[in-house]
């Protein structure tokens, strides 16, 4: 597939997927995030693929939605046309592990992209914001909410309404970043993870998705049920048996995915 906005490849298992829209700080306008849906959907339908790291160029993960196109948009246009919920929310529907890998700008809609996928792991220069508020609009993707959830609401209140950036060690301290590496170490970092997560079980990998998302959408008591039936379903793959029999026998399993 040739795509305009975005760069693919594949390492072994794990998928790359960079936003490649230099000259605007990769803002993400329809034709980007149209080329992301795509691939994000491709990549979680390959067999061969268990893991996608999603990052950005070295001066900016995303500086948000392309605000050029957005500016002339009117009500009942971003309402009927379903505006960032017809073409953002695609990876929030993958069922395969996204790992953003974040250095230098990840702004508004960047942001928010970053916080949809399951992981972030942020370069030394990573500088994460919702300044949305400065255009006169808030966060449309999720930042209010995602954010919120993410580092609490002393902060997330303090970057929405007054537009601050956060860095890279603060981001990592707020509990929105999982790792913070030098920039040179970003994508070996990513690529590490990736791989790590290649050479597990592909349903439990999947499911254990499942159930962590799940606890941003329910009650503890509704969370806690879910994990419990998901986790006894596990007792069905062929990869629980190989796993646990591998601990007993003292040697690596060789998971098959089923
Ligand atoms: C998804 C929603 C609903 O939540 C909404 C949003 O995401 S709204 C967008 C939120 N993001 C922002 O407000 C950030 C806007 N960008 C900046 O503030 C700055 O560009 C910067 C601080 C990230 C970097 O500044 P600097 O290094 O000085 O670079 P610039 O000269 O400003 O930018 C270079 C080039 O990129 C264009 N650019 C940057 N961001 C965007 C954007 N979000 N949309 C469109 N274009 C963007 C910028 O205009 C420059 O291009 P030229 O004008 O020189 O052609």
């Amino acid at each position: 597939m040739a795509y305009e906005m975005i760069l693919t490849e594949t390492q072994g298992a794990v998928a790359v997927i960079r936003l490649n829209r230099p000259q605007a700080l990769n803002a993400l306008c329809d034709q980007l995030m149209g080329e992301l849906g795509e691939a994000l959907r491709g990549f979680d339908a390959d067999p061969a693929i268990a893991a996608i790291i999603l990052t950005g160029s070295e001066k900016a993960f995303a500086a948000g939605a392309d605000i050029k196109e957005m500016k002339d948009r009117t009500w009942p246009g971003v309402y009927f046309e379903d505006f960032i919920t017809a073409r953002w929310e695609a990876v929030t529907t993958i069922k395969k592990p996204v790992i953003a890998a974040v250095a230098g700008f990840a702004l508004g809609g960047g942001c928010e992209l970053a916080m949809m996928c399951d992981m972030i792991i942020a370069a030394d220069n990573a500088k994460f914001g919702q300044p949305e508020i400065n255009l006169g609009i808030i966060p449309g993707a999720g930042g209010t909410q995602r954010l919120t959830r993410a580092v609490g609401k002393a902060k997330a209140m303090d970057l929405v309404l007054t537009a601050r950036m956060m860095d890279a060690t603060e981001a990592e301290r707020s509990g929105l970043v999982a790792r913070v590496v030098p920039l040179d170490q970003l994508m070996a970092e990513a690529m590490k993870v990736g791989e790590k997560i290649a050479s597990l079980s592909g349903p439990a990998v999947a499911i254990a998705k499942e159930a962590v998302n799940r606890a941003f959408e329910t009650t503890l008591a509704e969370g806690v049920r879910f994990e419990r039936k998901i986790f006894y379903s596990l007792f069905a793959t062929e990869d629980q048996k190989e796993g646990m029999s591998a601990f007993a026998e003292k040697r690596k399993p060789a998971f098959r995915n089923r």
